[in-house]
Parts: structure tokens; sequence; C-alpha cells
């Protein structure tokens, strides 16, 4: 019987396991590739001492199996973070952003010494932006920034009816050909009233675990 999608994201979340160092606090993302990690990671929640969230979403998954879920702040920096992705490259920059928890990601991401990110095959991309760019914006700067986006050739829609976790709002944007993934990150970040772009590009991930028809593919920056 052929694989389906979910087989392979529950496949990549088993491999991530193996990066989880015995008793450490575990970065996790958000999203349905995270999701399948969240139940892996309960199957050895006895061997590690808890876990740092990247949305409310996960942290009550985390919870609902009973794992510790700490503040990034009482955590200090982390060994690992896994987390899934809406586009990457073989570079490893990704798009990110797609549940809208772009900016809490980028901050685990940042405090993790590794970022493990787990995808099925559909996610792996040669240019990034096929998949609309969610940016994050600080409600008042929304038009202001979604003017600066059409001069930059984008096509910026808010996702209606949507509230981050931060109280902000996303504008994910269409028709981007991202050939400078750093340089667009950093352009866009000095856009006043961005809070985050969905770009993970200047800190992308260090392995890519891809799920594919034929198993689990390891790639490395
Ligand atoms: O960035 C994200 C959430 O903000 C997710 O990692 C991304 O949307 C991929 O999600 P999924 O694993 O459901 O395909």
């Amino acid at each position: 019987m052929a694989l389906t999608q979910d087989d392979l994201k529950r496949a990549v979340a088993q491999a991530a396991i193996a990066y989880v160092p015995a008793d450490c606090i575990v970065g996790v993302g958000t999203g349905s590739t995270a999701n399948f990690f969240i139940d892996e990671l309960a199957k050895i929640k006895h061997k590690i001492r808890g876990a740092v969230a990247s949305s409310e979403a996960s942290a009550k998954r985390l919870q609902g199996h009973g794992i510790e879920v700490l503040s990034l702040n009482d955590a200090g920096d982390l060994p690992v973070y896994v987390d899934g992705a809406d586009e990457i490259t073989r570079h490893m920059h990704m798009v990110k952003g797609g549940g809208g928890a772009l900016t809490r990601e980028k901050i685990v991401a940042a405090a993790s010494k590794k970022f493990i990110c787990v995808c099925d095959a559909s996610k792996l991309v040669d240019v990034l932006g096929k998949f609309p760019l969610p940016i994050e914006v600080i409600p008042m700067a929304r038009s202001y920034i979604a003017r600066e986006l059409v001069k930059l050739g984008g096509q910026p829609k808010l996702r209606e009816g949507f509230t981050t976790d931060n109280g902000n709002v996303i504008l994910d944007v269409h028709n981007l050909q991202i050939m400078n993934p750093v340089e667009l990150e950093t352009t866009l970040n000095q856009l006043a009233g961005v809070v985050t772009n969905g770009l993970f590009a200047r800190r992308g991930a260090d392995v890519l675990l891809l799920g594919t028809p034929e198993g689990v593919k390891t790639l490395t920056a």
C-alpha cells in the first residue's frame, strides 16, 4: 500500500528522536509534523527534563502528554529544536509560518544549538516563494507594510480572522521568487512594524530529515 503524507511525517518525527540527548530540555515546533514529533517525544518523556514550545497549541499538546513545558527564560539555551517547514531548499533555507507561529519558532530556534527540520518530500524546493511568505506585523502597521511589500514585488494578503499568539496579524505574501533568501530576510526585518518574517535563512536548519517513499533521507548543512 502506498505511504500517505502522514506516514512520511510520522517517519521523520520518529527519526528526529535520535537527535534528542538524554536529560535535556527540547525545543518543539508547531504544525502537523511537529505534532507527530510531540507524540513520539511522549514515548521517551521519562528520559527528558521537559520542553520549550513555540506556540500555545504545541504547549497544550505537550502538556496533554504529561510533558513539562518550561518558558524559554527559565530553560536557557537548548541543545536541539525540532520543527517542520512549509518549504526548504538544499541550502537549508526555509519558509515557515504556515501555522502562524513563526515568531516564537524563530526565537526558540535561535536559542537552540541544532535545528532539526522534519518534512515530507513535498516541502523540498529549488527556489523558495511558491508557498506565500508569512510576515507577522503589528496591527497598526499592516497597510504601510503591505504597500512596502508591493514595492518589493509581492502581493500581500491579510490572513483573515487570524491573530498570532503575540496578538499580531499575518500578511501572506504571494508571487515572490526568492532568489536571495538571506538578503530578503534582512530587508524585511528592517521594515518598521514587522515583528518577524517567515524566512529562516540567516539561521537555517542544521539537519533536514526528509520523508520519502524510499525512507527517511538525512541532509546536512
Ligand atoms: O512553520 C510552521 C508553523 O508556523 C510549520 O512548521 C509549517 O507550517 C509546517 O507545518 P506542517 O508540518 O503542518 O506541514
